[in-house]
Formats: structure tokens, sequence, C-alpha cells
């Protein structure tokens, strides 16, 4: 029989080990802006390279808010140096993924902000956990877990977000 009090728990700390992945991705929405990674350039297919959605201001700062995290994380639970490491490959990886599913969505044709389900929940998320599976090891059921997780969690959060008026759109 499933032990829900075990299931919340492995919920819990799969929550607790993606959080800077999580802090990045709010971040580079809260801090970002200006100008974009691309440099405004377009690809061979005459569309931009990624676009203006992703700016060196949200890759760096998110990088560096999310680093903060796993580093205070890692003091509170984990160890120091495993935190700040696991703490700067889920963020710079977080931001990367979200740079890699804007790749993706202008060769696909889709423009900036519109919407591309599952990419848009998801891609942050990929570019964290291949990063820090270069350093660490991450059980599968984790990984699904904070699939599933960031899935729901995203769409709520990016709700919340449209409603206080920081997204012009809610997904
Ligand atoms: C229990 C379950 C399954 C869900 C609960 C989800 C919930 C209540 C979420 C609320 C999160 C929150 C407080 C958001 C604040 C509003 C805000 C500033 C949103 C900004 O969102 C921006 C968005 C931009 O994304 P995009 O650029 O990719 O479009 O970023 C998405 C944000 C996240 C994916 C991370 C949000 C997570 C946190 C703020 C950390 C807190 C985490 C929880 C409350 C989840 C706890 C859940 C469990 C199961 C323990
Ligand atoms: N590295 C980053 C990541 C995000 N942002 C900011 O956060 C907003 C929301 O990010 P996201 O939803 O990922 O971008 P979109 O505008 O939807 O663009 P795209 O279609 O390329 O995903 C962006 O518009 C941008 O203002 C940023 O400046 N720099
Ligand atoms: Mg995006």
């Amino acid at each position: 029989m499933l032990d829900i009090a075990a299931f919340v728990m492995i919920c819990l700390s799969a929550v607790y080990f993606i959080m800077p992945a999580y802090i990045a991705n709010i971040s580079g929405l809260a801090f970002g802006g200006t100008t974009p990674i691309d440099f405004g350039k377009k690809f061979a297919d005459c569309r931009r390279i990624i676009g203006d959605g992703v700016t060196w201001k949200g890759l760096v700062f998110g990088t560096i808010t999310g680093t903060l995290i796993g580093a205070i994380e890692g003091v509170l639970i984990w160890d120091p140096v495993y935190g700040l490491v696991v703490g700067f490959l889920l963020s710079f990886g977080a931001l990367l993924g979200d740079a890699a599913g804007s790749f993706i969505k202008r060769r696909l044709g889709i423009g900036k902000g519109k919407p591309a389900p599952i990419l848009d929940q998801l891609d942050f998320i990929a570019g964290a956990l291949l990063l820090a599976l270069l350093y660490t090891t991450i059980a599968i059921e984790v990984i699904i877990i904070i699939a599933v997780l960031t899935f729901i969690i995203h769409i709520i959060s990016n709700i919340i977000a449209y409603l206080i008026g920081i997204k012009d759109v809610w997904y």
C-alpha cells in the first residue's frame, strides 16, 4: 500500500532540491530586461535566434539568486560546498533551459510570449536537471516527481503572476 507520509516527504525533498531552479526562473522575470542574450540577431530561418524574452540581466541575476538559495540550503541541511555547486548548476541550467526553450519556440515559428504547452512549463527544469546531473545523482523517481510537480506549480505561479500584474499572460 502507498505510504502517503513517505510520498509527501519525497515530494517535499524534491521541491527543496529544485528550489534554486525555481528561484532562478522567478528572478529571470523579476530582474530581467534590456539586452537580449542573442543581441537581437536572427537565425538562418530569418527569425530571432532566441528573442527579447531572454536577457543577460535575467541570466546573471537569476543565476546569482538561485545559487545563493542553494548555498543557504547547503548550510541548512546539505553540505555547504554541495549546496553552492548544485545551486549554481540548477540555477544556471534553469536559465539555459529557458533560453533553449525559446530557441525551439522560434524555430517552430512560435512568437515571443505565445504559448508552447509543456515546453513553457518544463524547459527550465530540463536544463536545471541536466546540468545538475553532471555533478550529482538524482533518482529517476525524483526526476519524475519534480517534472509533475513543476508542471502544476508553474501554471499556478503564472496565474498568480498574471493576477498580480507581473505577467501579461497566464501561462
Ligand atoms: C502543492 C502544489 C502541487 C502546488 C502549490 C503551488 C503553489 C501554491 C504555488 C505558488 C507559488 C508562488 C507563491 C508564486 C508567487 C507568484 C509569483 C511571483 C510568480 C512568478 O512566477 C513566475 C514564473 C515565470 O515563469 P516563466 O518565465 O517560465 O513563464 O515562474 C514560475 C515559478 C516557479 C516554477 C516556481 C514557483 C515556486 C516558488 C515561489 C517556491 C514555493 C514553492 C511552493 C509553494 C510549492 C510547494 C509545493 C509542494 C508540493 C511542497
Ligand atoms: N533570462 C531571462 C529570463 C526571463 N526574462 C524575463 O522574464 C519574462 C518571462 O519569461 P518567459 O515567460 O520565459 O519569456 P517569454 O516572454 O514568454 O518569451 P518566450 O516566448 O521566448 O518564452 C521575459 O519576457 C523577460 O522579461 C529575462 O529578462 N531574462
Ligand atoms: Mg520562456
